[in-house]
């Protein structure tokens, strides 16, 4: 059997915060925001945490496709802000909606997060799972140096996630996924000290996001590419690619020599929600006719990020 997306859902803060709104927090301007990033407002949480956004998100899987909680075999989120090192979001959430009998775990990959949980999902249903939930979900808010400007303006938080079951048909076509550890200190987050008496070693990094840009910016223009170069078909209808900056997507679209019409965007009002990007791009362009689940329409996912970690899947809808 194979593995088929039948469901799309997400769910964001209500709470908006726009670039004008920034500009008086810190020294920057709408101006300088939304012509680097594409960037004009983005969501942050008040009181919730990345299980609440995800538990959310899976109550309307289930509300739209009318499958009961009972019915899941698995549930897999995709997060590098988990409320606890353990119990695991995905356990959160499956006790949330008391997913009796589904196994859940979640998957650290960041920005690529979604793409790695998704390929995980689909090989569970092609050896026997019938229904697995898969979620992207993040609350950067909580992890970024709001002193900093050069990130602080660039992430939001959100959550949106498919399910997928088995099918007769093959949707999944093609992946490639990736990762390079030696580059992984230009992005990181979420440091843990160790306070034991017996720890004499150094404090190596911080628990607020750090990211050197332009290493970031480099990498996504030329492995990210490379890597979308080994999948893509002529007959592709759209891509979606992880949402950091608008100008890396119009730089990739250039370098693939594939039209920019074809890269959906949303970044404008999310702004970089790492691993719930990919899947807020598909449930908005679902809402929004662009794409329709059982189409046949031919998409690229593409996730780029920390680890350093970047992937594509190749699939029909
Ligand atoms: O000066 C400018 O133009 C600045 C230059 C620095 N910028 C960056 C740099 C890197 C990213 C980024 C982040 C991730 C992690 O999700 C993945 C992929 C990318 Cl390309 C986003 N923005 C903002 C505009």
């Amino acid at each position: 059997q194979y593995a088929k997306i039948t469901c799309t859902g997400r769910y964001v803060p209500e709470n908006t915060v726009s670039n004008h709104q920034l500009s008086t927090m810190m020294d920057t301007s709408d101006e300088w925001i939304s012509s680097r990033t594409g960037i004009r407002s983005r969501n942050v949480v008040t009181n919730e945490n990345t299980s609440d956004l995800c538990s959310k998100v899976a109550e309307k899987l289930l509300e739209k496709s009318g499958k009961k909680a009972e019915e899941l075999d698995f549930i897999i989120v995709a997060t590098m802000t988990p409320d606890y090192g353990t119990p695991s979001v995905a356990c959160l959430v499956q006790g949330n909606i008391s997913a009796t009998q589904a196994f859940a775990f979640d998957v650290s990959a960041a920005c690529t997060g979604f793409v790695y949980a998704l390929s995980v999902g689909e090989k569970l249903i092609r050896t026997g799972q019938k229904l697995g939930m898969i979620i992207g979900g993040e609350t950067l808010s909580k992890v970024l140096d709001w002193n900093d400007r050069s990130t602080a303006v660039l992430f939001g938080d959100g959550a949106a996630g498919v399910l997928i079951e088995a099918s007769n048909e093959e949707h999944f076509l093609k992946e490639k996924l990736q990762s390079d550890g030696k580059r992984g200190k230009s992005l990181t987050s979420g440091y843990v000290e160790n306070n034991s008496p017996f720890y004499t070693g150094t404090s190596e990094g911080s628990a607020y996001m750090q990211m050197v840009g332009r290493d970031i910016y480099d990498f996504s223009l030329n492995d990210v590419t490379n890597n979308i170069e080994k999948i893509i078909e002529d007959d592709v209808d759209y891509l979606l690619l992880h949402q950091a900056n608008k100008r890396i997507i119009e730089k990739i679209s250039k370098k693939l020599k594939v039209p920019r019409e074809k890269f959906l965007t949303n970044m404008e009002y999310n702004g970089n929600t790492s691993g719930a990007s990919i899947p807020l791009l598909l449930d908005e362009s679902i809402e929004k006719g662009i794409i329709q689940l059982g189409s046949n329409q031919k998409i690229v996912l593409t996730g780029y990020g920390g680890g350093l970690t970047w992937g594509s899947i190749l699939l029909t809808l």
